[in-house]
C-alpha cells in the first residue's frame, strides 16, 4: 500500500477529535455517537458468543468505558457483569456517567472497583477491554495495569474498544503494558496505532457524516490549540510582497497576518506607495523597493528578506505590469520556502519552476486565468480543483460561494461567508490570514481551510453590525474572534 492510500484510509487521534466536534456542529452530538458504538460493540459481540455466554466488561472513566455502558444495554440476551475502575463520580464526561447512570437504574449488574487489589475478573467467555482508548496518555495505571494483567492472563476472549487499551491509536505503542486483544471494533475510520496490532479490527460505521470530514467547522480550529509543549501553533514571520499601482490591498493583507496571530509582518513595496502602505498602521514593518512597480531588479532584495519569514505572500495590490509577473517568477524560481500567491501573478503559476510549497487563492477568474476548470456546482468544482490541483502541484484555495481547498489528495470546503464578501479587499484579507497560517500548522491544505472558514466568519459577524455596507478594513478585527472565539453560531 503507498504511503498515500494508508493517510486516507487512517484517521488519526487529533483529526478525530476534530471531526466529532464538526459532527456536533452538523447537529450530530457525541451522545448520538456513543450510542452507535456502543451498538456496534454489542454487534461485534453477537458475532461472536452464544445468548447466554458469560460477558465481562471492563471499563475506565472515559468515554472509551462510555462505549461499553451502552454496549450492556444492547447485551440483555448474556450474562453480563459490569465492572467500572474507579468510582462512579470520578466519571470524566456527562455523557459516560449518564450512561453509567442508565445501567445502575437498570438494575445491571455493576460494580466500582475502588482499587487494584480489589479487582478479581470473574470466569469470562468474552471480556469486554473498554478501560482507555484515544485518551490514554503513558503507561497505563493502576488499577488499569493489574486489569490489563487479569485480562490478558485469562482464556477469555478479548474485544476491545476502539483500540486495545494501553495502546497509542497513532503510532501503536505501549508505554507499559497492553492488553492483548483478540478483536478490536474501532469507529469510523481504522487508526495508525492498529496497524501492528495482533487482533481480527472491525470499522464500525457511526453515523459521522461525510460532511463533518468535507467542511470546514469549528473542529478544525482544534488544531491551533495543541498542546502548548509540543510548539505547533506558534505563529511565525509573514512577508507580504505587494503594492505598487495600490497600496490598500497589501496593508490589508498584513492587517489580516497580525490578526491571525503572526509575530511579525513585513511589506515588501515599491517606494511610490511604501509611506502611504506603512501609514495604514504603525505594526507594519514597510521594505521600499526602488521605483514605482517591483521589478527583475529586485529579485535578489526580495530573496534576502524572504531568508527572516517563515512564509510570503505574494501579489496583493502588485498589478500585473510583465515587468512585475517576472520579478516574481524569478523569485519563485529561486525561493524553497511556503509562499502564498494571490492576484495577478496567479496567472503566472503554472509556467514557473519553483521548490516552494505553493497555496494559491483564486478567485472564479484568477483561476480561470491560470488554466483552471469552471464549474457551476460546488460538488463538480470540488472535484475539478482536486484535478487541477494535482496539475499545478500547489494546494489551491478556491473562492466562492463555498470555497473549495485542495492539494489534489484532501479536499476540504468552506460555507462561512456572504454575499456582502463580494466588496473589494475580502480576498486580501484571505490571503494574509492563509499566509500567517501557513507559518502555524505545517499542513497548508488545513491553514487554507481554517483561512477560508475564518475569513468568511469574520464577514459574518461584521455583516451582523454593517449589513451589506460591509468594508473590507471591518474584518481584520474580527479574525481573532472567528479563529480563537467562542461565540455561538
Ligand atoms: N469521535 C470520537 O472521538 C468518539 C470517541 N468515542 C470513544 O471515546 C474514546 C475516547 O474517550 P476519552 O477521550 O474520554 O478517553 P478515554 O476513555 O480513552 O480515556 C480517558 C480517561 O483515561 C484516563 N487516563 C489517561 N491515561 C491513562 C493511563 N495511562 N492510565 C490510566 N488512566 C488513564 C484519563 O484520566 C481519563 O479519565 C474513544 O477511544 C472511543 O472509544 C466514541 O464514543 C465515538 C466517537
Ligand atoms: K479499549
Amino acid at each position: 500500500m503507498s504511503s498515500a492510500a494508508e493517510i486516507t484510509d487512517m484517521i488519526t487521534s487529533e483529526r478525530m477529535a476534530a471531526v466529532d466536534v464538526n459532527a456536533e456542529a452538523l447537529g450530530v452530538p457525541r451522545k448520538q455517537l456513543m450510542e452507535s458504538s456502543g451498538n456496534a460493540v454489542a454487534q461485534a459481540i453477537r458475532d461472536i458468543a452464544e445468548p447466554g455466554a458469560r460477558i465481562a466488561v471492563v471499563a475506565g472513566r472515559g468515554n472509551n468505558g462510555g462505549d461499553a455502558f451502552v454496549a450492556a444495554r444492547f447485551l440483555d440476551a448474556y450474562d453480563l457483569s459490569v465492572h467500572l475502575l474507579g468510582r462512579a463520580e470520578t466519571i470524566t464526561t456527562d455523557i459516560a456517567r449518564e450512561n453509567w447512570g442508565a445501567l445502575e437504574r437498570g438494575e445491571y449488574d455493576i460494580e466500582e472497583v475502588r482499587d487494584s487489589t480489589q479487582l478479581s475478573l470473574p470466569d469470562a467467555d468474552v471480556v469486554i477491554d473498554a478501560m482507555l482508548g484515544t485518551g490514554v496518555t503513558g503507561a497505563l495505571r493502576e488499577p488499569a495495569a493489574s486489569a490489563a494483567e487479569a485480562i490478558n492472563a485469562s482464556d477469555a476472549t478479548v474485544v476491545s474498544v476502539d483500540v486495545p487499551s494501553g495502546i497509542d491509536a497513532d503510532t501503536g505503542e505501549a508505554a507499559g503494558v497492553a492488553v492483548e486483544a483478540d478483536h478490536v471494533v474501532t469507529f469510523h475510520d481504522d487508526k495508525p496505532g492498529l496497524e501492528g496490532v495482533d487482533a481480527d479490527v472491525t470499522v464500525a460505521d457511526i453515523g459521522i457524516p461525510d460532511a463533518a470530514e468535507l467542511f470546514v467547522e469549528r473542529g478544525d480550529l482544534l488544531a491551533l490549540s495543541r498542546d502548548p509543549q509540543s510548539h505547533k501553533g506558534d505563529h511565525g514571520t509573514v512577508l507580504v510582497i505587494g503594492g505598487g499601482p495600490y497600496s490598500g490591498a497589501p496593508a490589508l493583507s498584513a492587517q489580516a497576518a497580525f490578526r491571525a496571530g503572526a509575530d511579525l509582518v513585513y511589506v515588501a513595496t515599491p517606494e511610490s506607495v511604501a509611506d502611504a502602505v506603512a501609514g495604514y498602521s504603525e505594526n507594519l514593518i514597510v521594505e521600499a523597493l526602488p521605483g514605482d512597480r517591483l521589478a527583475p531588479v529586485h529579485v535578489d532584495t526580495l530573496l534576502a528578506l524572504a531568508e527572516d519569514a517563515d512564509a510570503v505572500l505574494v501579489g496583493p495590490g502588485l498589478g500585473d505590469a510583465e515587468g512585475s509577473l517576472d520579478a516574481v517568477a524569478g523569485f519563485l524560481e529561486s525561493y524553497a520556502g511556503q509562499a502564498v500567491v494571490d492576484a495577478d501573478p496567479l496567472r503566472i503559476v503554472p509556467e514557473v519552476e519553483t521548490d516552494a510549497d505553493l497555496v494559491c487563492t483564486p478567485h472564479q477568474g484568477e483561476l480561470t486565468a491560470m488554466g483552471g476548470p469552471r464549474e457551476d456546482d460546488w460538488r463538480d468544482r470540488a472535484d475539478a480543483v482536486e484535478s487541477f490541483a494535482t496539475e499545478v502541484g500547489a494546494t489551491l484555495l478556491v473562492k466562492g460561494a463555498y470555497d473549495v481547498v485542495s492539494d489534489g489528495e484532501r479536499t476540504r470546503v468552506n460555507r462561512t461567508g456572504n454575499p456582502g464578501m463580494t466588496v473589494g479587499g475580502t480576498g486580501d484579507v484571505l490571503a494574509g490570514i492563509t499566509a500567517a497560517l501557513v507559518t502555524a500548522l505545517d499542513d497548508p491544505v488545513q491553514a487554507a481551510g481554517i483561512a477560508a472558514y475564518a475569513n468568511g466568519r469574520a464577514g459574518d459577524f461584521a455583516v451582523e453590525e454593517h449589513g451589506y455596507g460591509l468594508v473590507a478594513t471591518d474584518l481584520p478585527p474580527r479574525v481573532a474572534e472567528a479563529l480563537w472565539g467562542d461565540r455561538d453560531e
